[in-house]
């Protein structure tokens, strides 16, 4: 296995700041010093300026302040202001050998023994005292199809007689989203109304959506961009993703099902997109590179979607948990209840392929544009990423410990997705957590 592995990742490394140590070998928190993920964010309930920061344990590192202490070696005091800002695009444009040192330096002032320990602990925040703003000013947003076992479950659902299409196999299948209505974890989403029409119905309807439903993916923050008329390589694409967050496409099913046919989803996607505040970075998740194969019979990609190192190191092994917790659940007390658990390794279609795929034609990329990875579903009944795949179109609907049931989701649903990779040898690495709560449809 190729992994391009340094000091930064070495299992053996802790923190001063205990909470970000495993107890015992277990994780003790989704940010050990191997992660380092970066967002944006403010003390809440105040008016402070956005800024940005890296987490560690149960806190975020305020950059500004560890800038204005002169913490940081002066070779990377460029890249730290950059991460220090409001949104993280010029973090993200900068060349991927600058952002690593500013990993390497951030690692060496958050390491056990760090003589800087005392002034570097200034600089720390409670991440329960603070609120997230989105990592990047998003321009465009792309989401994929990646995963074969969700085209086929829904595609039975969507089109029985033909469920996966002939390119399926040959492109990844993607729509344009809309950036407008994209939040960060803990916004609200409002149930939308739209047209249904029921088959047998005459005519459609303008009403609440009854088939509100989230997809489990997730998000590719773009860090490099390209010059329009210049695809990247897919030897390159890598080096031209910066990080990725848990991203929830939120989708009104029963307007899906009208509006989408012959130009696919629009407004039954475009009301609200919600993705995780922490960006962990494609350098944080190289110990947990692996392999990427064809299923045995399947066409090989077409040489532009396809490099020698992808069957080696083409795909990451990150874990997506979907967690649901009714108003009466969050009422008695009780815990949020795991609905599905799926593997980004099950997906048909890797991060480098979506990438050179969205350039192939000369498209230009931008620093913090955003690519869904599509919803990512595996082939066990647990690993079916969203709720139309999980209960058959509402007809076999999941109880949950209170017998509650759901075939959507109902108002007052908290639905919370969380990611994490693990594996012998390498420390535990999360992706905190995107968390959001249904709310009636709006009244006109
Ligand atoms: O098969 C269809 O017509 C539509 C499928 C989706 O809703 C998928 C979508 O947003 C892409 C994905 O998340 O995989
Ligand atoms: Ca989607
Ligand atoms: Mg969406």
């Amino acid at each position: 296995m190729q992994q391009r592995l340094d000091k930064t990742h070495d299992a053996h490394l802790r923190s001063w700041v205990e909470s970000a140590n495993p107890v015992a070998g277990v994780a003790a928190s989704d940010f050990p010093i191997q992660n380092l993920p970066h967002g944006v964010f403010r003390r809440a309930g105040t008016q402070e300026a956005w800024r940005g920061g890296v987490a560690i344990g149960d806190y975020v590192m305020d950059l500004a302040a560890v800038l204005a202490a002169g913490l940081l070696p002066a070779m990377v005091e460029d890249a730290a202001r950059k991460a220090a800002a409001a949104t993280l695009n010029d973090l993200m444009a900068l060349p991927a050998p600058q952002r690593r040192a500013l990993r390497a330096a951030l690692s060496d002032l958050l390491v056990e023994g760090a003589v800087q320990r005392e002034r570097t602990a200034r600089c720390l925040l409670l991440l329960a005292d603070v609120e997230h703003a989105l990592p990047a000013r998003i321009e465009n947003f792309s989401d994929y199809y990646s995963s074969i076992h969700h085209a086929i479950n829904v595609g039975a659902l969507f089109r029985p007689d033909n469920p996966v299409l002939p390119n399926y196999r040959w492109l990844p299948v993607g729509y344009t989203g809309r950036v407008s209505s994209i939040r960060v974890s803990g916004v609200d989403v409002t149930r939308p109304k739209g047209q249904l029409k029921a088959p047998d119905a005459p005519t459609p309807t303008y009403e609440p959506c009854k088939r509100l439903d989230y997809e489990v993916e997730l998000g590719m923050l773009i860090g490099t961009g390209n010059a329009l008329g210049t695809p990247i390589d897919i030897r390159e694409a890598d080096e031209h993703v910066f990080g990725v967050c848990l991203l929830n496409d939120w989708s009104a099913r029963d307007i899906q099902t009208w509006e989408y046919q012959p130009l696919g989803p629009m407004l039954s996607k475009s009301f609200m997109t919600s993705i995780s505040p922490w960006v962990v970075t494609l350098d944080a998740l190289e110990p947990y590179r692996t392999g990427f194969a064809r299923p045995d019979g399947d066409p090989a990609p077409l040489p532009h979607l396809w490099c020698e190192t992808m069957s080696e190191r083409g795909s990451i092994d990150i874990r997506l948990q979907m967690y649901l917790q009714t108003s009466r659940m969050r009422e008695a007390g009780e815990a949020p209840h795991l609905i599905s658990d799926s593997r980004f390794t099950d997906a048909y279609w890797a991060m480098a392929q979506l990438v050179a795929h969205q350039t192939s034609n000369g498209t230009n990329l931008c620093p913090g544009d955003l690519m869904g990875s599509g919803t990512l579903s595996g082939p066990e009944p647990l690993s079916r990423a969203c709720l139309l795949e999980m209960t058959q179109g509402g007809k076999n609907p999941i109880t949950l410990p209170n017998g509650e049931q759901r075939g959507f989701l109902a108002d007052g649903d908290t639905v919370l997705m969380r990611g994490y990779c693990q594996k012998e040898g390498a420390v535990r690495i999360g992706f905190g957590e995107c968390r959001t709560t249904v709310l009636p449809v709006m009244q006109p």
